[in-house]
């Protein structure tokens, strides 16, 4: 009996530092499709890939092989696929959902049985992200999704700072964090994941709580720590997080996002209770030297970082509900603001629209805060102190 089979869109950090070598150990195929050729020869060499987990030794991976989208033996291998999923970046899933849309038509001809997409991406909304270019490209799946067709998401704890090309193969360098929820409302029961042949990925029914989880407990201390050090002329988050200033702010940041978190529980009343995170564990995952993690990679697309239901001002806003000043959030929600690094085409864009605007025009279209909201008059402070300091240098 051949082993089931994930096509996976993306073959980038994600989808090789950790659903590759979690589908690997579960005895399946994985098929990434991959735009870069220099990264599918790499893969395909060896048919597999390298993973160096922090503290451990460089780890094999196997059973995986890399796939062009144009290649005309996609929609064959698509055919045969027991699971299909996502890991491109939430600003890119509209386009990847256009290029699945007829593998999963395809898929869904081919077989009666249902199939399950999971979205391992960084956004409350990625299935819906994801549907919108599927529809717009096939919409007739439209009446299969929930039926033989389920779209959930998947809160990833790794955290996975490189992806590189080396002799050997491709390498990817990740920290050894494994938890990883799924959402078991949305995607269809008895087939994979559902069915448990993926062990690591854990199915919650509550999953928006898993995802504001991650979000607001992790990756809004961690993004803080990327703007405050790019700010500081720091490549590396462990460079960021060894300056006492940055390490204290980014502290008091995990607090607040933690308190918002809490709140959110407590107001919405969730049944289910949340794992407590120590906040050094939180702060000495930043500060990993061995992932060596870019700063330019955490702070990445700050407009999208920025929106209301992300990690910056989503859990400013429950400290607003909770009666709770945001002070530390707001102080890095405007270093978010200025960050302007000319890789960053977003980071780029928002320095023009600040330039036009000024900041309290552009959080009420980026972070929908009107301009007279107590946390939009916060950000715009600090982002206006943060611009005199910088001038007096
Ligand atoms: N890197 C990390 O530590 C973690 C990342 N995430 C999330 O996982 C997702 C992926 O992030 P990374 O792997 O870090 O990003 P990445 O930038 O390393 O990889 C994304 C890959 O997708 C490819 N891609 C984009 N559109 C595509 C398309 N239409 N077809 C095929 N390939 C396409 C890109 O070329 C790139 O290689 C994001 O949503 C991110 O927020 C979540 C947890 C941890
Ligand atoms: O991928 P994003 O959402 O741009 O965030 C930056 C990265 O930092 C992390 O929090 C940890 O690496 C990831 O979740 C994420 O890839």
């Amino acid at each position: 009996m051949s082993a089931p089979r994930c096509l996976i869109a993306g073959a980038g950090r994600v989808a090789g530092g950790f659903v590759a070598p979690l589908l690997s150990a579960a005895g399946w195929e994985t098929l990434l499709i991959c735009r870069n050729r220099e990264v599918r020869d790499a893969i395909n060499a060896g048919g597999g890939l390298w993973l160096r987990v922090t503290g451990a030794p460089d780890r094999w991976v196997g059973r995986v092989r890399a796939i062009s989208p144009e290649d005309p033996e996609l929609l064959a291998a698509a055919a045969g696929a027991d699971l299909f999923a996502t890991s491109v970046g939430p600003s890119s899933l509209a386009a990847a959902g256009r290029m699945l849309a007829p593998l999963l038509g395809e898929r869904l001809e081919e077989s009666s049985a249902p199939a399950n997409v999971i979205t391992f991406e960084n956004h409350r909304r990625a299935p819906e992200l994801l549907t919108l270019g599927l529809l717009e490209a096939h919409p007739q799946l439209a009446g299969e999704i929930g039926v033989r067709l389920g779209i959930g998401g998947a809160a990833v704890w790794r955290a996975v700072s490189r992806r590189a090309v080396a002799e050997d193969g491709i390498r990817f360098e990740a920290d050894a964090v494994e938890e990883c929820y799924v959402d078991a409302a949305s995607l269809v029961p008895g087939v994979p994941p559902l069915d448990g042949s993926i062990p690591g990925l854990s199915p919650v029914r509550a999953f928006d709580d898993r995802i504001i989880e991650k979000l607001w407990i992790f990756n809004a201390g961690h993004a803080a720590a990327a703007y405050l050090g790019w700010h500081a002329g720091c490549r590396t988050l462990h460079e960021a997080m060894s300056r006492p200033g940055i390490r204290a702010a980014v502290s008091e940041i995990v607090a607040e996002a933690r308190r918002a978190f809490e709140a959110y529980l407590e107001i919405y009343c969730r049944p289910v209770p949340v794992p407590s995170r120590p906040p050094g564990w939180i702060l000495d995952r930043y500060t990993d030297p061995a992932l060596a993690d870019p700063v330019v990679r955490v702070a990445r697309e700050p407009r999208r970082k920025l929106a209301a239901d992300d990690r910056l001002i989503g859990p400013a806003i429950a400290c607003r509900a909770a009666g709770i000043e945001p002070s530390a959030l707001a102080t890095a929600a405007a270093a978010a603001l200025s960050y302007a690094d000319p890789s960053d085409p977003q980071a780029v864009n928002l320095q023009r629209e600040l330039e036009l605007l000024g900041p309290a025009e552009v959080l009420s279209t980026v972070s929908t805060l009107a301009p007279q909201d107590e946390l939009a008059r916060l950000i715009c402070r600090s982002y206006h102190e943060r611009a005199a300091e910088e001038a007096a240098l």
